[in-house]
């Protein structure tokens, strides 16, 4: 959402733009229909270039009527006057002409406009049967390095990857990094079309490898039952314009595609309700925007796959409907001296600048002086330090996770709080079972460097939503009163300061007054 100040002076929010070149489907269930309906329900505004005009039903595709170039490209230039775009989509390119005129513009749009991403979804063949494209895939090259995700189906990739290497059967991540070598930024191999026998679950892991620099890349990967339903007309390109519009509402690549698969399992789930015994193949229907935590996928991770044994860390202790309210975030014993007498529930050590033994001393006095007054310390990043001496908890990043032995952490009968920034990182978080999940950055902060992963409000709501029976912490920029109150507002059961006391010239004033508010 970007904004505008208007002649009268108020702050008008514009929509985020998106603009989706593709193919009109006269049945209504794949191309633009399902673009625009999805773009509508992600709360983006759409504008479509036509590149071809299909005669299709549910059985088969009957003809292709090619948009001429010289409209898309009238189209193309009128629009970047008056709505230039966040995101651009591509689906259906129909022939060379069109890829040539394509090729050509995308690289002018992205020289004038440096934010723009391109999605693309290579649609070659039409879901009903049928070649939609006179193009072959080898002829797509000089397009993929102007793409930034390119959301090809198991098939497709197999395709697309032939270009690098002869088609011989390889794992998904083999095929996600050929792919990347032909210059896209990153890719997501849909998993969805396996086939399924009668009752059979069938595990639908969709992938996505990006590259973030030029030898470092990231693989995120996401999985969810397949739903057995004839509904699914369209599931690609509604798939590719979730994604678009998540990602021109600002969301990472991680989320917007976790979202965007949250979007596809509703729509699918939603049809199968409906489902009445037809075998029509009929269009995927679209829902609203995607909340519930059961349309969510599960991540998978090599950490994940190493915690399959992991026992949920032990809960905060807490009574029904009680709230933990002020976590002060400090730096010394000497910060804990003067906060652990307010009788505040629960306080985190947050050590970055001490080594050795000074650090171990600090440590095991810390322990021992929050358990004297009975209050919930947790130590952030010093699992073992914390391990050592018996502590309550520890905090750990996502980062840290990695080199923890969580498995030690819980046996030890330490709780674990864990840092998310974002659905994708929540939902990992949260498989692990613990004792509670942070959320940050809710607002810019100077404490430490947070670019890319400020959530919001509207967006620290759903996340909540989705962390269902585990507490929350909310933090990072929450350093005013309204902004205290405002995410209190939301029904997270803790926030977490650091520069608001440490920085206030009168902290134990605030800490206290805040407290009080934190009920
Ligand atoms: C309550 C709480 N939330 C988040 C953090 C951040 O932890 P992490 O991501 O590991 O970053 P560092 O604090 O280690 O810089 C936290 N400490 N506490
Ligand atoms: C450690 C951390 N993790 C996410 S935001 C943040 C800093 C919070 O500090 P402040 O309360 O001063 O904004
Ligand atoms: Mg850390």
């Amino acid at each position: 959402m970007t904004s505008h100040i208007a002649a009268t002076g108020t702050v008008v929010k514009n929509k985020a733009i998106i603009w989706t070149i593709s193919g009109a489907d006269c049945s209504g269930g794949a191309g633009i229909a399902a673009d625009i309906k999805t773009g509508h329900n992600l709360k983006v505004e759409v504008c479509h270039l036509i590149t071809a005009n299909t005669v299709q039903n549910s059985h088969q595709l009957l003809a292709i009527n090619a948009v001429d170039v010289d409209i898309l490209a009238a189209q193309a230039k009128a629009l970047t006057l008056d709505k230039p775009p966040a995101v651009i989509k591509i689906g259906l390119i129909a022939n060379q002409q069109q890829l040539t005129w394509l090729v050509a513009w995308l690289g002018n749009i992205k020289q004038q406009f440096s934010s723009v991403i391109v999605v693309y979804d290579p649609v070659l063949q039409a879901s009903v049967g049928g070649r939609l494209s006179k193009l072959i895939s080898t002829e797509l090259q000089p397009l993929l390095p102007l793409i930034d995700v390119i959301t090809p189906n198991l098939i497709e990739a197999t395709q697309l990857s032939a270009m690098v290497n002869s088609p011989t059967t390889a794992d998904v991540l083999t095929l996600a990094n050929r792919i990347l070598s032909l210059g896209v930024k990153a890719v997501i191999i849909k998993g969805g079309h396996q086939q399924q026998a009668a009752n059979q679950v069938v595990d639908c892991s969709d992938t996505c490898l990006q590259s973030l620099t030029s030898s470092q890349r990231q693989v995120y990967t996401l999985r969810a039952d397949k739903i057995a339903t004839n509904a699914s007309h369209g599931g690609g390109c509604s798939f590719a314009t979730a994604l678009a519009s998540f990602l021109a509402h600002g969301y990472l690549l991680r989320d917007a595609f976790t979202l965007s698969k949250a979007f596809i399992h509703q729509g699918l789930a939603l049809s199968h309700e409906t489902e009445c015994g037809t075998n029509d193949y009929r269009a995927f229907e679209q829902g609203p925007w995607p909340t519930q935590p059961s349309d969510f996928p599960s991540v998978f991770s090599p950490l994940i796959a190493r915690h399959k044994k992991l026992p949920p860390f032990p809960c905060l202790g807490l009574k029904p409907s009680e709230k933990l309210g002020l976590y002060p975030v400090v730096d010394s014993l000497a910060w804990l001296k003067r906060l652990l007498p307010l009788n505040i529930k629960i306080i985190q050590l947050r050590i970055k600048d001490k080594q050795g033994q000074a650090l171990a001393n600090t440590i095991a006095q810390a322990i021992a002086l929050a358990r004297s007054y009975q209050c919930r310390l947790f130590i952030n990043d010093h699992w073992q330090l914390a391990m050592k001496y018996g502590g309550y908890g520890v905090h750990l990043g996502q980062e840290d996770l990695a080199n923890a032995n969580l498995m030690a952490i819980a046996r030890a009968g330490l709780r674990l709080g864990i840092s998310s920034h974002g659905c994708y990182e929540l939902l990992l978080a949260k498989q692990l079972q613990p004792s509670y999940l942070a959320i940050g950055a809710i607002f810019a902060t100077k404490t430490k460097d947070m670019t890319g992963q400020i959530q919001g409000l509207a967006n620290l709501k759903q996340l909540l939503a989705l962390a269902e029976s585990v507490p929350v912490v909310a933090i990072g920029g929450i350093n005013t009163e309204q902004r205290l109150q405002q995410v209190w507002q939301t029904g997270v059961n803790s926030i977490a300061l650091v520069s608001a006391i440490t920085k206030a010239a009168q902290p134990l004033e605030v800490a206290k007054k805040w407290q009080a508010q934190l009920v």
